[in-house]
């Protein structure tokens, strides 16, 4: 099974994601900063992934104290470490929720709870969060394989959302593996994603390890597809979900589903209930991450622009809820209007089984 990350006596393994698809490299890591640095240069990368990582980094962070100490001798260390990990990328909500669990988990001990009792309730969070957020996503590619009501269809994905982006399996991937097991799948259009490539370089190596059909294309070719009626069906994954149903997701994201509603087809975001932010109200609220111009000037080790080229890099937009014809959770598929949907589900009404 395809897994972007390992937790193994107090130390993370991370599937180095910045060498994939050339070479799989795992870095051992064993404290909290260089996980902070894996999440920030994304060699782990992914809503759910830096969720889980930041939790696994908690875990590792709380092992360096002598088994005399007390959670009291922690705490000033604990408040830093959370601060740091919040720092790391802004946009992705699995990351904060992640971090709110453990300050939650944190005021359940007093001053003078010994150290060996918080390094195992530490440690058993960060494994339930990771065991969770892989039970969620089945869950996903579960209820998600019915949209393909019972036919072979194409179907198009921007970005990584697979086993890489979260604790296995993935969100719109999970969709995708799911519909496949089923014998739905005719092919998978994978959009490269400039300019990081999450789709050249990560979910084409999922598919291909995987046995699933799929055609790599440039982002620029997908109304094109669509011209030609080829795509029956989109599904992308999400970083964060305002309460109305705007989505935050990969750059590109919001032009695909131009697109597709101007072409007639349907898209679909899958995501965990983790990715909803209730707090806020609509997608104009949510952070949006802008990374290094470097990435857009080279690719690899090539050079594609002039080296003082100005950039603009925003790593992700926001797709209004207008233009989605559903979200596909753990709890079912919530159809439009979204808005009473997310209201219905946040209520525990649940969703469309
Ligand atoms: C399963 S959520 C994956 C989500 O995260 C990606 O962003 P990044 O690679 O920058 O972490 C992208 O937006 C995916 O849809």
């Amino acid at each position: 099974m395809i897994a972007a990350m390992r937790y193994e006596n107090h130390v993370l393994h991370l599937l180095d994601q910045r060498q994939l698809p050339v070479v799989e490299t795992w870095l051992a890591l064993n404290n909290l900063e260089s996980i902070a640095q894996a999440i920030e240069t994304m060699v782990v990368r992914g809503a759910p992934a830096i969720g889980c990582a930041a939790a696994f980094a908690l875990a590792i962070d709380v092992q360096g104290f002598a088994d005399a100490d007390s959670f009291g001798g922690y705490l000033p260390q604990f408040h830093r470490s959370i601060q740091r990990l919040g720092q790391t990328r802004p946009t992705a909500v699995n990351l904060r929720y992640a971090l709110a669990a453990f300050e939650d988990l944190a005021k359940t001990f007093e001053s003078k709870t010994p150290i060996k009792e918080v390094r195992l309730a530490m440690e058993d969070l960060a494994n339930s969060l990771f065991a969770d957020d892989l039970a969620t996503c089945h869950a996903i590619g579960r209820h998600g394989a019915a949209l393909a009501l019972g036919q072979r269809i194409s179907v198009i994905t921007h970005c990584n959302a697979g086993a890489l982006a979260t604790a296995g399996y993935g969100t719109a991937l999970g969709v995708i593996r799911a519909m496949h097991a089923a014998g739905h799948i005719s092919v998978v259009y994978v959009d490269e994603t400039r300019p990081y490539l999450q789709g050249a370089r990560l979910t084409a190596y999922e598919l291909e390890k995987e046995g699933i059909p799929y055609q790599l294309i440039t982002d620029s070719t997908a109304a094109y597809l669509m011209q030609q009626n080829r795509v029956d069906l989109a599904i992308v994954g999400a970083d964060r979900i305002a309460r109305n149903g705007d989505t935050a997701n990969k750059i590109g994201t919001y032009g695909l589903a131009i697109q597709c509603h101007y072409h007639g087809v349907p898209m679909f975001v899958a995501a965990p209930w983790s990715t909803f932010d209730l707090d806020l109200e609509h997608g104009t609220q949510i952070p949006i991450e802008e990374r290094h111009p470097d990435e857009v000037r080279w690719i690899g080790k090539e050079r594609v622009a002039p080296a003082s080229a100005p950039v603009y890099n925003p790593s992700f937009d926001v797709t209004p809820a207008p233009f989605l014809s559903g979200f596909v959770t753990e709890h079912g598929v919530l159809r439009p209007p979204l808005k009473a949907a997310i209201a219905t589900m946040s209520n525990g009404k649940g969703a469309e089984r």
